[in-house]
């Protein structure tokens, strides 16, 4: 593959594009040969037009949310049916993880306008329902989550990776993982949810894989005078019990998400491993070899359970005692 430039790239959508690509080419060549064989370097061919487009857009050089979801689907037919632009492997499966992630971000725009009210997070988790139906928790669980892991707090690449012709010093950096998304960070903030110090910690370093003006977005809604404060200081009943069913519903879609996960995460691992080595040992067309170092683990590196139980919680915890 000759060394690509980016001089020629017009615009902030011919940059994303950009970097849509190449982050689906390094995830697939970073893992191609599963977590056993995976390379320590990036070559230069790859690593410095994905250096430069990542540097121009803000974003870190790896898969995140804002590609795999945001920037990769386009209009099917007239009837607006969508596609994904990039896939890897995972099949259908995969294009209905994005989808249904995308749709649920299109589910959420509602509620970041100014109307915001429990009805649109309603919606959302209604969209989110349809995970289940489109994505098969076995392929998700041993083919697609490892193209989405990253090179930090990874067991399979302890030592990084070297981006060549950029550094000689390997770099870290976490996997795509709708924790990214930049939805649920700002509904926290609009609602002044305070969450533990680690799950805080780990969400707000998720925030630096969003493009830059949605990091800003959150940070505006943070900075701006608190809707709790001055729902608490006004002593008005019925927005004391609207702000609560904002919470209330924003803790069952938390709740409703641990669900999946649960399906998709841990019951999933627990049937790979019971069928591991066993000639039924497929799900369709793909032999199902799951990634040992992600059984525990979220692809953005959260100890998985414990965290989205912690950040449902601590939601609830929100609530304005009457
Ligand atoms: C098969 C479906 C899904 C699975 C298996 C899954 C898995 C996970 C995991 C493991 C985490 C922990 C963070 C990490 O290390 O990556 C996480 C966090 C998160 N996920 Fe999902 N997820 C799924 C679908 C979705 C969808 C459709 C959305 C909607 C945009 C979403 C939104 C979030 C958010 C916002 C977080 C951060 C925790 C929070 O704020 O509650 N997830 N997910």
């Amino acid at each position: 593959m000759p060394q690509l430039s980016s001089q020629h790239l017009k615009g902030h959508r011919e940059l994303r594009l950009a970097h849509l690509a190449l982050s689906f080419i390094t995830m697939g060549f970073v893992w191609q040969e599963g977590e056993e064989e995976t390379v320590k370097l990036l070559p230069r061919n790859l690593a410095v037009p994905y250096w430069e487009i990542s540097q121009m857009l803000g974003l870190p050089p790896i898969l995140v949310h804002a590609d795999f979801v945001l920037a990769n689907w386009k209009k099917k037919n007239l009837n607006g049916n969508l596609d994904t632009i990039f896939s890897l492997p995972g099949g259908e499966s995969l294009r209905g993880f994005i989808l249904v992630t995308c749709l649920v971000e299109k589910a959420a725009a509602p509620g970041l306008k100014v109307q915001y009210n429990s009805y649109n997070l309603q919606r959302h988790r209604q969209s989110r329902q349809e995970v289940t139906d489109y994505v098969d928790p076995a392929i998700f669980y041993a083919v697609i989550r490892i193209f989405l892991s990253g090179w930090k707090d990874n067991p399979a690449m302890p030592g990084g990776l070297i981006y060549e012709g950029v550094s000689d010093e390997p770099m870290s950096y976490s996997g795509g993982s709708a924790a990214q998304s930049t939805v649920l960070h700002a509904f926290d903030e609009l609602l002044t949810i305070h969450h533990s110090k680690e799950s805080t910690a780990f969400l707000h370093r998720m925030r630096d894989y969003m493009p830059p003006h949605h990091r800003a977005f959150i940070e505006e809604i943070q900075s701006a005078p608190s809707l709790k404060q001055h729902i608490l200081s006004s002593g008005n009943e019925k927005l004391r019990i609207a702000y609560n069913q904002c919470v209330s519903v924003l803790a069952d879609l938390r709740t409703y998400h641990i669900a999946i996960v649960t399906k998709f995460i841990v019951i999933a691992a627990a049937n790979a491993k019971a069928k591991k080595g066993k000639p039924s040992h497929w799900a369709g067309n793909f032999q199902i070899n799951p990634p040992s170092s992600l059984q525990e683990r979220g692809t953005g590196g959260s100890g998985i359970l414990s965290f989205l139980k912690s950040v449902r919680d601590t939601t609830r915890a929100g609530i304005i005692q009457g």
